[in-house]
């Protein structure tokens, strides 16, 4: 089931250093969301804090509230690991388990939450995410196989069956494309259309096209110079901040002039 995610006064820190400061935004069910910006701007620091997987970092913190359709993820007694299973992730480097054959790291995430289920169920899970990524029919006769097997393209999509074989609400994304060759990029994007029917996702990218070819909305972050917070500047429509943006880092930004 897709959720709506609502962040309020968001800052994230690394030890001392402020990464991110003061995000407030609203990201729809059932869309895709982009984030784009310079590097060091803070959009792999913030998406993190989205299923807090910043906090597998050392020092690594925040202030404010990030709301699943209302629950504070943040909440005292509230288990990160089962937050993680709400909103699952994507990186940007394939990161399939090497020597796992294809279906237990579709099973890997579920195994993980401590879910038992009979054989028969599942296969149909395993059969059931690897459709949904788009990769059934491409290993169907070979789920035995190490997951290493696959090419880059494919073991992203296997990552990606991973992540939905555990029902998540959201699915956050971290340069996905950005290890893939042009056509395994197309193959991503087009899932991305199709996981928006199901689900709330969140992509990272640097490839402006993508994020104009994909996206719903759009959120630009900028960095004032080295050491400084990184902070959202404008958050629209995809085809607003492409065409009409409101601020002039942004359309600096969306037409190439830096970055
Ligand atoms: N593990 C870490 N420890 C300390 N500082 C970090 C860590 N990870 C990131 N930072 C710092 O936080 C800031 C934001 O980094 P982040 O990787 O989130 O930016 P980004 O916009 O995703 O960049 P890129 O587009 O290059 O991936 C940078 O100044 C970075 O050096």
């Amino acid at each position: 089931m897709s959720k709506r995610i609502d962040v309020k006064d968001l800052n994230v820190y690394y030890g001392n250093f402020r990464a991110v400061e003061g995000v407030n935004i609203s990201i729809e069910p059932k869309s895709v969301t982009a984030f784009i910006g310079p590097s060091g701007c803070g959009k792999s620091t913030f998406l993190r804090t989205l299923n807090r997987m910043h906090e597998v970092i050392p020092g690594a913190r925040v202030e404010g509230e990030v709301l699943l359709d209302g629950d504070d993820l943040y909440a005292p007694g509230v288990d990160p690991v089962a937050v993680r299973s709400h909103i699952g992730m994507v990186f940007q480097r394939p990161n399939p388990f090497p020597t796992m054959s294809i279906r237990d790291n579709v099973l890997a995430g579920v195994k993980l939450n401590g879910r038992r289920m009979s054989k028969s169920d599942a296969d149909a899970l395993v059969e059931q995410s690897l459709r949904g990524a788009n990769l059934w029919n491409e290993v169907k006769d070979r789920l035995n196989k190490p997951g290493s097997g696959l090419s880059g393209g494919q073991q992203q999509r296997l990552c990606i069956a991973r992540a939905i074989a555990v029902k998540p609400d959201v699915i956050l994304m971290d340069e996905p494309c950005s290890a893939l060759d042009p056509i395994s990029t197309l193959a991503i994007e087009d899932l991305i259309e199709e996981l928006k029917e199901n689900y709330t996702v969140v992509i990272v990218t640097h490839n402006m096209q993508q994020a104009a070819r994909v996206s719903d909305k759009t959120a630009f972050f900028n960095i004032a110079g080295t050491g400084k917070p990184g902070k959202l500047i404008e958050y629209a429509d995809t085809t607003t901040i492409f065409n009409n943006p409101t601020e002039k880092s942004t359309e600096d930004y969306v037409s190439g002039r830096f970055g």
